[in-house]
């Protein structure tokens, strides 16, 4: 482990000091497109401004067959599109893969400037971030970069999970963490098929009720309550993040058509303390800018307790309810959220301002 004096040094001579907090930039939407894709990669100059985050995915739905021209196309993207306040990240292909050293090595000299964070799939430790942290420094000084890229881990393994921690202090580049459902189910021998979201067969069902005669009647029509397959791993990743300055994201939701069950499992991930989600097609951007951004409601409540609190210290009753130090500052981690979205997002800015406040 690094003495805590050397954290905040570059690992190579000519390499950008590495940033001592994480910016809270807009991420409501991490957009994934096949940059190899004519047709997708054609669409991505008019999504700037109306998405969050830009990704140009290179792992996992790339075929192997268009890795290179994938790479190709990620090079082009970034050195032509003007990606105004859209944050422009990328996914490069595992660390054990024939293909992520040339990503590396193609892409920070030639779209390093411009790149915000590498997104690096299946990191099982910290040794995985050491790894990168010291190959783009390396890379970053050759290149002249004079900003160092971020890393975004993506949790795929059960030893990922195990050691989420150490993965979140590995270096001062780590942005954030997301969920990998499909491949964490598949490394755990969880028995389901889908990519992310509910399964009908994980439920809790109300207790057998009584016949008159008092016997049970385990036959009956019961209630059944689907679960969260997933509550447990984003709850750890919550915590983990907010320990160490970082974001979390709900990662991919791939039953594209069922927007209604999509919104449910963002609102989740939202209520839980995630910032952001992936978006696998256009129409999961709109979920997850409506999801991920305080509703007016929420906004209007906030501002009345924090009016209401003065210094923020004590306790006042509002509408029948009890306000105090704990959930003013609720309020304020709302609000503040509130604020920061608004200052790029101008239809929010305009929902947000229309607030009255009685
Ligand atoms: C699902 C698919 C196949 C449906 O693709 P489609 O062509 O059938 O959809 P469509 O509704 O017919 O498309 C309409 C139009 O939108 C375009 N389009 C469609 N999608 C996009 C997009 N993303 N960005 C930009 N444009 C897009 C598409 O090209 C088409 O253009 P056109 O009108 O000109 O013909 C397609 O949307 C797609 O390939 N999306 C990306 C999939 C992806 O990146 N998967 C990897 C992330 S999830 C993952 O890796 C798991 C994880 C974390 O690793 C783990 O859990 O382990
Ligand atoms: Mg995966």
């Amino acid at each position: 482990m690094r003495s805590a004096k050397d954290f905040f040094s570059p690992l190579a001579v000519g390499a950008p000091a590495p940033v001592r907090e994480i910016p809270a930039k807009p991420s409501r939407a991490i957009h994934f497109f096949d940059p190899g894709n004519p047709k997708m990669a054609a669409k991505v100059p008019d999504m700037v401004g109306s998405v969050d985050v830009l990704l140009g995915n290179l792992e996992d739905a790339v075929k192997a067959e268009n890795k290179e021209i994938a790479r190709e196309g990620l090079v082009k993207i970034g050195q032509e599109v003007d990606f105004g306040p859209t944050q422009f990240w990328t996914r490069i292909n595992s660390l054990d893969s024939p293909w992520v050293l040339d990503d590396l090595t193609t892409l920070v000299p030639a779209i390093g400037e411009k790149l915000d964070v590498i997104m690096v799939p299946k990191v099982q430790g910290a040794e995985d971030i050491h790894y990168m942290d010291r190959i783009l420094a390396q890379l970053e000084a050759k290149a002249g970069i004079t900003k160092p890229i971020l890393i975004h881990a993506i949790l795929e393994t059960a030893r990922g999970v195990a050691n989420i921690e150490e993965i979140c202090a590995a270096s001062p580049r780590m942005q954030g963490l997301s969920l990998g459902p499909a491949d964490l189910a598949a490394d755990r021998r969880m028995k389901t098929t889908r990519v992310g979201g509910g399964h009908p067969g994980y439920l809790v069902r109300a207790d057998a009720p009584r016949n008159d005669a008092g016997e049970l009647q385990y036959d009956a029509d019961r209630t059944t309550y689907q679960q969260d397959l997933w509550h447990y791993t984003i709850a750890r990743m919550v915590d983990a993040c907010a320990m160490h300055g970082l974001f979390p994201y709900y990662g991919p939701f791939g039953d594209i058509k069922d927007t209604v069950a999509c919104e449910d499992q963002f609102r989740n991930a939202f209520l839980l303390g995630c910032v952001g989600a992936w978006s696998l097609h256009p129409v999961q951007i709109k979920i997850a800018n409506k999801v991920f951004s305080p509703s007016v409601e929420d906004i209007k409540h906030a501002r009345r307790v924090i009016a209401a609190m003065g210094d923020g210290t004590g306790a006042v009753m509002l509408d029948g309810k009890m306000e105090d130090d704990a959930s003013v500052k609720q309020c304020k981690v709302m609000v503040e959220l509130a604020e920061r979205l608004a200052a790029t997002d101008p239809d929010l800015k305009a929902m947000y301002d229309a607030i009255e406040v009685d």
